[in-house]
């Protein structure tokens, strides 16, 4: 704690610190100072403000300046109004990709089961099962992801709707015994594999949530004829998308005989394919 200062100069003092890393520096400053704190950072700015820096600040701080995402020094983020547990193993839930879960949603498959590919921490599935009931499965490579993602269901209390299984969609025969699903969400690797990445993801998120070989495209060149065998008649597929892959991967779905239809985000960027 230093002397004499209240936490309103210590947070100016911390957000001056992480400008030269962080394109949101007072906000990083305000999460970190009321984590230290053991607060919300509403209860901190509303009545924590007479109070000197906390103890652990300085720490908290030094690995927000080293780069490291708030997201993995709180250990949770928010996806669609709901806080998800999040570690060091799985991608740190983007709201770009509230646009999946929108599209879901209006494509209106009715309760038939959902299944979820490459699930990290079950942000996508968890979170339409939560908006519109029903039951589901989701995949990952990563055991160490599962485990988290089966820490979030019982979060939302939706452990006993959902199945959350390590498997690789690589792998021959990986989805026997699932059976088919009216709705199948997927957020793939896509980042082409020499992009120049921000260090706050290059340095801190795992890789093999992000690179799919030189065009970004390897995992869709998996997924998408393997869509053809797991989704019931009538069924739908909702694939995030990277902003310039719209064509290369509509090409992809048309070739495994889908309609192709084009979701953009909040900012207008394409951002899903719904495929039927
Ligand atoms: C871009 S992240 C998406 C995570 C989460 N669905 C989300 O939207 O926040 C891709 C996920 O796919 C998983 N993954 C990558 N390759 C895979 C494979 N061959 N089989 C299964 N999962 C895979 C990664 O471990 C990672 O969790």
């Amino acid at each position: 704690m230093s002397d004499g200062q209240t936490v309103a100069d210590a947070l100016r003092a911390a957000a001056t610190r992480l400008g030269a890393t962080s394109p949101t520096p007072r906000l990083d400053a305000e999460l970190l100072m009321a984590q230290a704190l053991g607060v919300s950072r509403s209860q901190m700015l509303l009545q924590r403000m007479g109070e000197g820096a906390p103890a652990g600040i300085d720490d908290l701080l030094d690995r927000r300046a080293a780069h490291e995402p708030v997201a993995y020094i709180l250990g949770h983020q928010e996806f669609y109004g709901r806080e998800f547990r999040v570690t060091r193993d799985t991608l740190i839930p983007r709201s770009d990709s509230e646009a999946v879960v929108e599209a879901a949603l209006e494509a209106g498959t009715g309760p038939g089961r959902v299944l979820d590919m490459g699930t990290g921490t079950g942000a996508l599935l968890l979170t339409l099962l939560a908006e519109r009931g029903g039951e589901g499965v989701g995949i990952d490579r990563s055991a160490a992801a599962i485990a988290v993602a089966a820490e979030n269901a019982a979060a939302i209390g939706l452990s006993q709707q959902v199945r959350l299984l390590t498997a690789d969609w690589t792998m021959p025969g990986w989805n026997e015994g699932l059976g088919q699903f009216g709705l199948v969400l997927c957020n793939p690797p896509y980042v082409e594999a020499d992009a120049e990445l921000d260090p706050d993801v290059r340095d801190f998120e795992p890789a093999s949530a992000l690179f799919a070989g030189p065009a970004g495209l390897d995992d869709y060149r998996v997924i998408i004829p393997q869509l053809v065998q797991l989704l019931l008649p009538g069924g739908v597929a909702v694939l995030e998308i990277g902003a310039t892959q719209d064509a290369a991967v509509s090409a992809l779905a048309r070739e495994s005989g889908f309609a192709v239809t084009l979701r953009r985000d909040l900012a207008g960027r394409p951002r899903a394919l719904v495929l039927r």
